[in-house]
């Protein structure tokens, strides 16, 4: 026999059979079946079970004050969950207890579970245009803030932009087309996100408009997942009317703009860097920013002149640190309030909030002159009578929740404390009361107190059992002790309780006018609160620029990149000796830039520098550079630095690869393309070709801007026939056998490697060094040796074949073969017959080469 209770527990579970549901059953959060042995497993919880025999269910529960965590930890496996509450007072109803899903939480708009340093929290979804080529139109949207942006690109680029914007959830439905669910699956696979259904009676009818469709279909999912329409979803912006900066994945994670490098040991993340912000709006405004740099020169312009004013007025500045510090997070409180989680705590704090925003806004007013901070400030709220009001009637530490009695001020309602004193007054008669009887029965420990069910009552301990008057009467039995009432209790009792009921309904009502009015300010204070992070944002640019010395950036639509004395501002602040800047000049003739010299001489550093100041100028901000002027870039890629894929399943060499692909696909002229090693991860000969094909393409077809650092040294021979690349190369000396780095970079190519030195500085020992350095000696030696004995044997075919057969027959025998490892044999034979074959190919060219060192 099913009980009720199960009944209706089945009814619910199947109205959302992919989430787990969550049963409210008094203080618990109970689940049961299935959903029981998952999460008693994953959240290390005691599975118990209800019912007896084969009637027995697996169940186990968590309290309801510390579901949050539960809830969050289940969430981040990937899983949905489903709230389940009661819905009705228990004591007012016989029988079962009515109850609703009044949450859906799901990994991609738990906000409210998550912790927010983790990263962004977005859901995303697509739809294809009916031609392939057209590509496909998307959105994505921040479930918290309402932020929804669309676009329309290639597959490919849709999965960049995901995977950096934390797109942790996909969401298709019935009208989703077939070509869309394949390409949402895939890109499901690659960002590890999942893909959820939004129910087919949630389903708008369909549009023409493939951009309203996604839009909506997101929106949509939103308040399926909330049980209620949102009110603080925003309007959608579209990428492709505000062009940014489209910054690959990897290059994002390449560069730490988030996220510091795993096992990093200090914060040396661009965002930690910049990031003195002092409110959650700022904090994601700054990384919103970095996000999403611009592309649009006009736009960028906009930002500086705002950062310039910033700068200029250090008392305005001043004055705003100050207000903004106590400002609290209004993005956050707008979702609680769209989603009937706000009560008066909340309101207070908007309230409080939104009249320091009126406060900032006078602070500006009197010192902008200049048109873009004045768009700024024309949202922000003018008067503040309303808030006034709010913060009048409201004690000053509210409650969190709605249903709380003591909220409203004194003063403020006539009745209010009126009733107020009426509780007061019987508590202190209470205990009046108490201290009467006590005297009368001369029992010392009679005490009066209250609970729920039977109201007020005078407890007496079992052993003064016997001086118990006439006129009470008993209640209840308990182990130690027995509970009356008499009748002058009874008749205060109603009183009070009266007084109470209305107490509570008259504060009650008062709230919830309170919190009605607030939900239809939401877009108002949305408002606020987007531009209140913006000048948060600009105020901490402005510090940083300052405090660095940063200089403003010039920007225009040219090719060019020109650089003077750059800095990486993150590498700077935590070196401890002093900071070598260096220039950098890039332009339609001097397209790429080919960088040697010896490893920890500098080139990762250089190149990331680069990077940074372009995504800075970009952003809108201030550079680390004496000077700097920047042609435009519309994408940034780079592939820099170990990878630590690793952990991923993905081999390094599959990362990087994978990484080039994309690359070469997607830049264009307006690209910055910084590559630090490619091919490094396979056999020389493999990764030299790879690495000098790629240049060639990146040369001939893509003319991206590229910085292109390599230990081939083979390569700085390619600006022989490629005329746009030119070479670079980071300075080191040796002094009495100890290197030293400098640096510094210089036009040219390095003149020799450093690989044993390093060796040596890294603590390699000695004997392994000097054998090394022998073994490189005799090495160039035999290139000496074959140089001169080199004649070019193809042009007068036998007796000429014959001499330069007998040379390198000659090298064989010299070869310190017994010390050499397979590999370096193996390595030495493809070396050798990859020059024959190229001497065959170009002439008589290339023989010179073929005994050349190896270093
Ligand atoms: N311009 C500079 N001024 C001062 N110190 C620097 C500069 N550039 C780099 N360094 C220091 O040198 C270290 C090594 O730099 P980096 O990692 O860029 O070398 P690399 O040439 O890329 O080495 P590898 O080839 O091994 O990757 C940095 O951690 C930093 O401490």
């Amino acid at each position: 026999m099913k009980t009720p209770m199960l009944d209706q527990y089945e009814r619910i579970k199947a109205s959302c059979p992919d989430a787990l549901l969550m049963y409210r059953l008094g203080d618990f959060y109970e689940l049961f079946y299935d959903d029981a042995t998952l999460a008693s497993e994953l959240l290390g919880l005691t599975l118990t079970g209800r019912g007896k025999g084969d009637s027995r269910i697996p169940m186990c529960g968590v309290p309801f004050h510390a579901a949050e965590g539960y809830i969050g930890k289940l969430v981040d496996a990937g899983l949905r969950v489903a709230i389940c509450e009661q819905v009705e007072d228990p004591r007012s109803v016989k029988g079962i207890v009515r109850r609703e899903i009044v949450r859906i939480v799901t990994p991609g708009t738990a906000h409210e579970y998550l912790r927010e340093e983790d990263g962004p929290l977005r859901i995303g979804t697509l739809e294809l245009r009916s031609s392939r080529t057209l590509g496909a139109v998307a959105a994505m949207l921040d479930p918290l803030t309402g932020d929804c942006l669309r676009m329309e690109a290639t597959t490919q680029e849709l999965l960049g932009w995901f995977k950096t914007s934390g797109v942790r959830e996909l969401i298709v439905d019935s009208q989703t087309s077939e070509q869309a669910r394949r390409a949402i699956g895939e890109m499901a696979t690659a960002l590890n996100a999942l893909v959820s259904h939004l129910p087919a009676d949630r389903v708008t009818h369909a549009q023409d408009d493939l951009a309203q469709v996604v839009t909506t279909r997101l929106v949509e999912y939103v308040s399926y997942t909330l049980c209620t329409t949102p009110l603080h979803m925003k309007p959608a912006t579209s990428v492709n009317d505000t062009p940014y900066l489209y910054v690959s994945a990897g290059t994002a994670h390449h560069l730490e703009l988030l996220e510091p490098r795993r096992f990093a040991k200090r914060s040396t993340s661009l965002f930690d860097f910049l990031q003195t912000t002092h409110t959650a709006m700022g904090k994601r405004a700054l990384r919103q920013m970095i996000l999403y740099p611009l592309a649009d020169g006009k736009a960028i312009e906009a930002r500086l002149v705002v950062l310039d004013h910033v700068m200029e007025n250090a008392v305005a500045r001043a004055e705003t640190a100050e207000l903004l510090r106590g400002f609290r997070d209004l993005e956050k409180m707008c979702a609680r309030l769209s989603s009937g989680a706000a009560g008066p705590r909340d309101i207070l704090f908007i309230a409080q909030s939104m009249r320091r925003a009126v406060q900032i806004r006078n602070v500006w007013e009197q010192v902008a002159t200049a048109v873009p901070l004045h768009a700024l400030l024309a949202d922000l709220p003018r008067d503040d009578a309303q808030d006034v009001q709010i913060e009048a009637m409201l004690v000053d530490d509210p409650p969190v929740a709605e249903r709380a009695l003591g909220v409203i001020r004194e003063g403020v309602d006539p009745e209010i404390d009126r009733l107020r004193r009426i509780a007061q007054d019987s508590r202190a008669y209470m205990a009046e009361l108490e201290a009467r009887e006590r005297q009368r029965t001369g029992i010392r420990s009679l005490k009066i107190a209250y609970n729920r069910v039977f109201g007020y009552y005078i407890e007496v301990t079992a052993s003064n059992r016997a001086l118990v008057p006439d006129d009470y009467e008993r209640k209840q039995t308990l182990a130690g002790a027995e509970r009356y009432v008499t009748p002058e209790l009874r008749l205060r009792e109603t009183e009070i309780l009266s007084a109470e009921d209305q107490l509570r309904n008259l504060e009650e009502g008062r709230v919830r006018q309170m919190i009605e009015e607030m939900r239809r300010r939401v877009p108002e204070i949305q408002k606020t609160a987007s531009l209140i992070g913006m000048l948060d944002a600009f105020t901490d640019l402005a510090e940083i620029a300052l405090r660095y010395r940063f200089t403003r950036p010039v920007l225009d639509d040219s090719t060019d990149l020109e650089i003077k004395a750059g800095r990486h501002p993150v590498v700077e602040r935590w070196l401890s000796a002093a900071y070598v800047p260096n220039d950098t000049f890039l332009s339609d003739e001097r397209q790429l830039a080919i960088i040697t010299g010896p490893n920890m001489g500098g080139k990762s550093t250089y190149m990331r520098q680069v990077a940074l100041i372009v995504i800075l100028a970009q952003i809108g901000s201030y550079v680390p550079a004496d000077y700097a002027r920047i042609g435009i870039v519309d994408k940034l890629f780079t592939r820099i630095g170990a990878s630590d894929d690793v952990a991923s399943g993905q081999s390094t060499f599959m990362v990087e690869m994978a990484e080039t692909a994309e690359l070469l696909t997607m830049a264009t002229e307006k690209s910055l393309i910084l590559l630090d090693e490619i091919g490094r991860g396979t056999a020389t000969y493999d990764g030299l070709s790879i690495a000098e094909a790629v240049i060639e393409f990146l040369h001939d077809q893509v003319k991206a801007r590229t910085l292109f650092a390599t230990h081939y040294h083979e390569l700085t021979e390619l600006p022989q026939r490629l005329p746009r690349t030119f070479n670079l190369s980071v300075a080191a000396s040796t002094e009495r056998d100890a290197l030293i780095f400098l640096h510094h970079v210089n036009e040219g190519p390095a003149n020799r490697s450093y690989g044993i030195d390093v060796a040596k500085l890294a603590g390699v020992p000695k004997r392994v060094t000097a054998r090394a350095r022998m073994l490189l000696q005799e090495r160039e030696a035999q290139a000496r040796q074959m140089n001169r004995e080199q004649v070019s044997f193809f042009d007068t075919p036998t007796a000429q074949e014959d001499q330069e057969a007998r040379a390198i027959l000659e090298t064989l025998a010299e070869l310190p073969l017994d010390e050499w490892t397979p590999r370096d044999a193996l390595t030495y034979l493809f070396d050798l017959r990859e020059r024959l074959r190229a001497t065959r190919e170009n002439g008589s060219e290339g023989v010179s080469a073929w005994g050349a060192s190896r270093n």
